[in-house]
């Protein structure tokens, strides 16, 4: 594995019953970038993505097979300690999901069950995680109110502090603004390109113009394979293959 890869999936299958989603996929991600995942609907994104911090293994009848290494560890053996392996892999649903407690308590949950027990240690972390996820200006007065009184944007921007408050080296996101207005999605996109400073984040998205902005990599996923992945640049301006052509120009999808 190259010393700048973040996380990489080696012949990843991931069958639901009978039917295969994903077939053989492999794909390295690297530290400080960004990587979208594209695709037509149903193609297979998020079973992939899903598949990278073992959240699969909740879905009865869902098989995963194949490798997915941390530096020299295969996390997708049983072995692997689920939980903190989803320590290090943070993920960032769809629609935003605090839990329904105080902005502080959603972001000190983590940190508090990985074992920080001292207040000033975990009131530290909540400002951190705010700040880091732009939140802390809009909720410094009122950490102890409940997260669900915050708008959806704000809510998103919560659940990525809440990610990043356990100190992941991964984020993974699964269309993390699409249930968003504008104003809100913007600032999730500079957000990502704040993170990745710091994170390996790879990011499902249906809306291209928004992959283009964010990404540095880019992987077009169709019928539960990669045709193609490349420099962002690269897939949206001059891609090899006439199927990432025809998606990214409109043809389908
Ligand atoms: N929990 C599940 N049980 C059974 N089949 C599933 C499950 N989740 C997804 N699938 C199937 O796996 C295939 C891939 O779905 P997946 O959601 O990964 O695609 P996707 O590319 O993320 O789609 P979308 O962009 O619409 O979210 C689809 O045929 C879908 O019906």
């Amino acid at each position: 594995m190259h010393q700048n890869t973040g996380l990489s999936a080696e012949n990843l299958s991931v069958a639901y019953g009978e039917r295969v989603a994903v077939k053989n996929i492999s794909l390295s991600f690297e530290n400080k970038q960004v990587t979208a995942l594209i695709g037509p609907s149903g193609c297979g994104k998020s079973t992939f993505l899903r598949s990278l911090n073992r959240m699969n293994d909740l879905i009865p009848g869902c098989k995963v097979t194949g490798d997915i290494w941390i530096r020299d560890k295969n996390i997708n053996s049983p072995q692997t300690d689920v939980v903190s392996l989803r320590q290090r892999i943070g993920m960032v649903w769809q629609r935003p999901n605090p839990f329904h407690k105080s902005i502080y308590e959603n972001i000190a949950f983590g940190p508090r069950y990985h074992g920080t027990k001292k207040k000033k240690d975990l009131d530290d972390i909540v400002e951190q995680s705010l700040l880091k996820a732009a939140l802390w200006e809009e909720t410094k007065d009122r950490l102890h109110n409940s997260a669900l009184a915050l708008s959806g944007g704000q809510q998103q921007r919560l659940c990525i502090a809440r990610s990043i408050a356990v100190k992941p080296d991964i984020i993974l996101m699964d269309e993390p603004a699409s249930a968003l207005d504008p104003v809100s999605t913007s600032k999730i996109e500079e957000l990502i390109a704040e993170l990745k400073r710091e994170y390996c984040i790879v990011i499902v998205t249906h809306n291209m113009h928004q992959a283009a902005r964010v990404s540095d990599k880019t992987a077009f996923f169709l019928n539960g394979e990669v045709v193609e992945y490349d420099a962002t640049p690269t897939i949206f301006t001059n891609p090899r293959k006439p199927e990432t052509n025809d998606y990214i120009t409109g043809r389908f999808g």
